[in-house]
């Protein structure tokens, strides 16, 4: 058989073993699944979240068994029913309550050893949809650098071995093999912004600029470069204003210094995300509180900053 986009992506996925693939029983994740396991016959598992409040859900878990007894892949299934927070899309809270229950389950799998890597089956076409999705709600660096291909959080390395293979190039890989796959119909729902960019925008770039993934993956990988810089920069600045951070300390700094410096210190010390206009009004208060008796009190995410003594601290709001 020819050696397609998908088995070049393979041949330089080096992954420890054993590996865990987040199998939904889409094609792209079938795909990955199988070639895992051709790979490295017997060091694979597979791992299926079951959404609760999807009504196809109990046919895709049944599909991901079936398909997993055929290849001879042990399966763990997990349940989870992601009902979304205030403030967070449906889509989001899926996401987020998928990843913990993977993470969940590969910390319970010893096949016979630990599961250090997961295997997740984005591929290029996610990547420029995610991309588009960035910019169409004005994101800064963190958001244009879209999908790292090899990530590590909460203890686990997550992999996107398929991230520079057109999703054309993986559907076309099952045929050639005879695979079939489930296609999730919330796929194709034009609600969602994804499913439209994904049936409207991609085709059209396809026809004009046939090498846009490439192209675009390449701008998300300077996206995330400088990110990295940014952070480097900010975890330096925290040093030197402290923590809590003196406010003389922080009005030294340049504007944009300061709110690279201040969203850092918000979202990894304290798990919170302030909206650009937020950032920008804590940033002016700060440059403007100079005087001892000078007050302070702002939400800011999902909490308040305010003054106390010399420095600025933040408080979750009560709920
Ligand atoms: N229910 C699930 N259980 C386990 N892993 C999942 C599940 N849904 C998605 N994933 C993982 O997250 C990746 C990205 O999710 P996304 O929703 O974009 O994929 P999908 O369209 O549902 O499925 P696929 O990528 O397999 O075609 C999937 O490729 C898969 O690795």
């Amino acid at each position: 058989m020819m050696n397609t986009a998908v088995d070049v992506a393979l041949a330089r996925f080096q992954p420890r073993l054993p590996l865990a693939v987040a199998y939904s029983g889409g094609a792209d994740s079938t795909a990955l699944l199988l070639a895992c396991a051709q790979r490295w016959p017997g060091r694979v598992h597979a791992i299926h979240v079951h959404h609760g409040l999807q009504p196809a859900a109990d046919a895709f878990e049944q599909a991901c068994r079936a398909f997993c007894a055929q290849i001879g892949v042990p399966l763990s299934v997990g349940r989870v029913d992601a009902r979304h927070r205030c403030g967070e899309s449906p889509e989001d809270a899926a996401r987020r309550a998928r990843y913990e229950e993977i993470r969940r389950i590969a910390g319970a799998i010893r096949s016979p050893d630990a599961i250090e890597d997961i295997a997740l089956a984005h591929h290029a076409d996610d990547q420029v949809e995610t991309l588009l999705i960035a910019l169409s709600r004005g994101a800064g660096l963190p958001g244009l650098a879209a999908m790292p291909a090899v990530a590590e959080r909460s203890g686990l390395r997550w992999h996107r071995p398929l991230l520079e293979v057109p999703a054309g190039a993986i559907r076309e890989w099952l045929r050639c093999r005879g695979v079939r796959w489930i296609e999730d119909p919330t796929n194709a729902d034009p609600q969602y912004l994804r499913n439209r960019l994904r049936a409207t925008v991609l085709p059209a770039l396809d026809a004009s600029l046939p090498q846009f993934r490439a192209l675009f993956a390449r701008s998300a990988r300077h996206a995330a470069e400088a990110q990295g810089l940014l952070e480097e920069l900010a975890r330096e600045d925290l040093e030197r204003v402290g923590d809590p951070p003196a406010l003389a300390a922080l009005r030294l700094l340049s504007e944009p210094r300061r709110r690279n410096l201040l969203r850092f210190w918000l979202r990894t010390r304290h798990g919170t995300t302030p909206t650009a206009a937020q950032l920008s009004e804590l940033s002016r208060q700060i440059a403007h509180c100079s005087t001892r008796g000078h007050g302070l009190r702002i939400r800011v995410g999902r909490g308040l900053a305010e003054r106390r003594g010399d420095c600025l601290v933040w408080m979750p709001e009560e709920s």
